[in-house]
């Protein structure tokens, strides 16, 4: 796979989302994730609509849940033909080897959130209660996914080195909180311009509002594919 840049399709509405997509030229090979707030409001045949149109999708569900019901919603979203879906690494090793069995027979890369870009050393310690560095918790939540089958994992770009050094160069490490350099950090916390990521080693960039906020989206999203590609 070669590594993208995937556009977060955080939209209120399916108008505005294919708005915002028309915006790009017709032959524009676009990787596309669909997080919960569409898909909790136009399911899967919005899913169906964008593969259709050509788009690689990243259904980013971030399942967590116990592993015989995390399996069977794998079984089901096996049939979509999406080449990544989420799950929470803090699900347990149970989890997501159900998951992975779920997907058994289909292409779509299983990939475990470890900890959310959106929460630094500090909401980890004080509000989870966790009593490890982060980057040593997610070095962990790493290996677990690693050993139960997963194909990668969600992480800041941050942790890429360590992650790709307890797993294997192979284990995808796809990274959002992307924030080039000019834009404002929102609710990120473990944040990397692209060109950072690029360095770390990341997989893929996922970047959302740096783009569909932008004033011309097509132009962010080309501008970020230059300092991604450099
Ligand atoms: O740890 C995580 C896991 C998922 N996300 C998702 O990525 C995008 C990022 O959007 P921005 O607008 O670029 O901040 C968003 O859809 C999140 O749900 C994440 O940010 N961190």
């Amino acid at each position: 796979m070669n590594k993208p840049v995937i556009v977060a399709l955080d939209f209120a509405d399916d108008f505005e989302c294919i708005n915002f997509l028309n915006q790009f030229p017709k032959d524009q090979k676009l990787f596309l994730k669909i997080g919960l707030e569409m898909f909790c409001q136009f399911g899967y045949p919005f899913v169906r609509n964008l593969r259709e149109r050509g788009y690689n999708i990243f259904l980013d569900l971030k399942l967590h849940d116990i592993p015989n019901t995390v399996k069977r919603t794998c079984e089901m979203i096996a049939k979509w033909d999406v080449q990544m879906l989420t799950v929470h690494a803090s699900g347990g090793a149970e989890m997501i080897a159900a998951a992975k069995k779920g997907l058994a027979g289909s292409d779509t890369k299983l990939l475990a959130v470890t900890q959310l870009t959106s929460l630094g050393q500090t909401e980890l310690r004080d509000e989870l209660q966790v009593p490890l560095k982060s980057q040593d918790y997610v070095t962990h939540l790493a290996k677990l996914a690693f050993d139960n089958k997963a194909d990668g994992v969600i992480s800041s770009a941050l942790e890429v080195p360590m992650i790709k050094q307890a797993t294997s160069e192979d284990f995808l490490c796809v990274t959002p909180g992307i924030r080039p350099k000019a834009s404002q950090v929102e609710d990120q916390k473990r944040v990397a311009t692209p060109a950072k990521a690029k360095t770390l080693g990341s997989d893929a960039i996922v970047v959302g509002r740096p783009i569909t906020l932008a004033e011309n989206g097509y132009q962010a999203y080309m501008n970020i594919c230059k300092e991604w590609n450099k």
